[in-house]
């Protein structure tokens, strides 16, 4: 199957500071993807590479055989890769459905205000926001400012999604909530990657898991292999714990 996505020695430095170092990965449709790492590890730099946020320093990306990691990210989001912010950036003075058609009005096949509303009011349904369509966005709670974000995500009618955290911050059932919201969007044939803490979390919702350290990646593997794996065991817990675990593991 030819990759969807694709990057090749991506890097990406500030300053001195090698954010990225020479990561090269694939993402075929329809996958949920875990991306994981301990603080500053590279992980939401490597989102804002990919959207075009801060473009890499060298590699190339490519996405369906055409590169774009020169493109401005309003071009790399036309494209039909989207992404949510890990700190939610609602409008908050308009009400939801004005943010969702604001995403809406973005996708280009939209040709008047009531189309605009008509797709929104589908994407709010969706997510779970209908009845809270006409309140002010500042309103919301933070599980619903959430899923205020994947709506507006979803109305620019992307096919690969990037999620930054969207779980940060929500109780156990949000959480729950959250997970079949996202597996109900990768059901429509979205590919998805997502950024998350709690490897639980990851573990229960991602086939695959890349794993990034200072920057590089140290592993993109099937979950059950990845949570074995002692470099990443060593990554998130330090030496000592790792060769304990490898002790006991054989
Ligand atoms: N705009 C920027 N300017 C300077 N340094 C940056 C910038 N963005 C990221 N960095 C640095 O790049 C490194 C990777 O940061 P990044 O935010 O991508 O990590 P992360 O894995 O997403 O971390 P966290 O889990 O804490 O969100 C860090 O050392 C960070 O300080």
């Amino acid at each position: 199957m030819s990759a969807l996505l694709e990057l090749r020695n991506v890097s990406r430095s500030f300053g001195g500071i090698h954010a990225i170092r020479n990561v090269s990965l694939t993402l075929q449709p329809g996958q949920i993807v875990g991306l994981i790492g301990p603080n500053g590890a590279g992980k939401s730099t490597l989102v804002n590479i990919i959207t075009g946020v801060h473009p890499a320093t060298s590699g190339t990306i490519v996405h369906k055989g055409e590169r774009i990691d020169r493109l401005k990210p309003f071009q790399i989001s036309a494209r039909g890769i989207a992404r949510t912010f890990q700190v939610v950036q609602p409008f908050p003075s308009m009400t939801v459905i004005q943010n969702v058609m604001a995403g809406a009005m973005f996708a280009a096949n939209i040709r008047s205000m009531d189309e605009a509303r008509s797709v929104a009011m589908e994407h709010l349904t969706f997510t779970g926001l209908a009845a809270m369509a006409d309140r002010p966005a500042e309103q919301l709670t933070l599980a619903n400012r959430k899923r205020l974000e994947l709506a507006k995500s979803l109305a620019m009618n992307p096919h690969i999604l990037m999620l930054d955290e969207v779980n940060a911050g929500l109780n156990t059932s949000e959480v729950e909530q959250a997970l079949d919201l996202i597996r109900a969007i990768a059901a429509r044939g979205i590919s998805i990657v997502i950024i998350e803490h709690l490897l639980k979390v990851v573990t229960g919702l991602c086939s695959r898991i890349i794993v990034l350290h200072h920057g590089e990646l140290i592993a993109d593997d099937p979950a059950a292999d990845v949570i074995k794996d002692p470099r990443v065991i060593e990554a998130y817990l330090g030496s000592k714990f790792a060769q304990r675990q490898m002790v006991r593991h054989g």
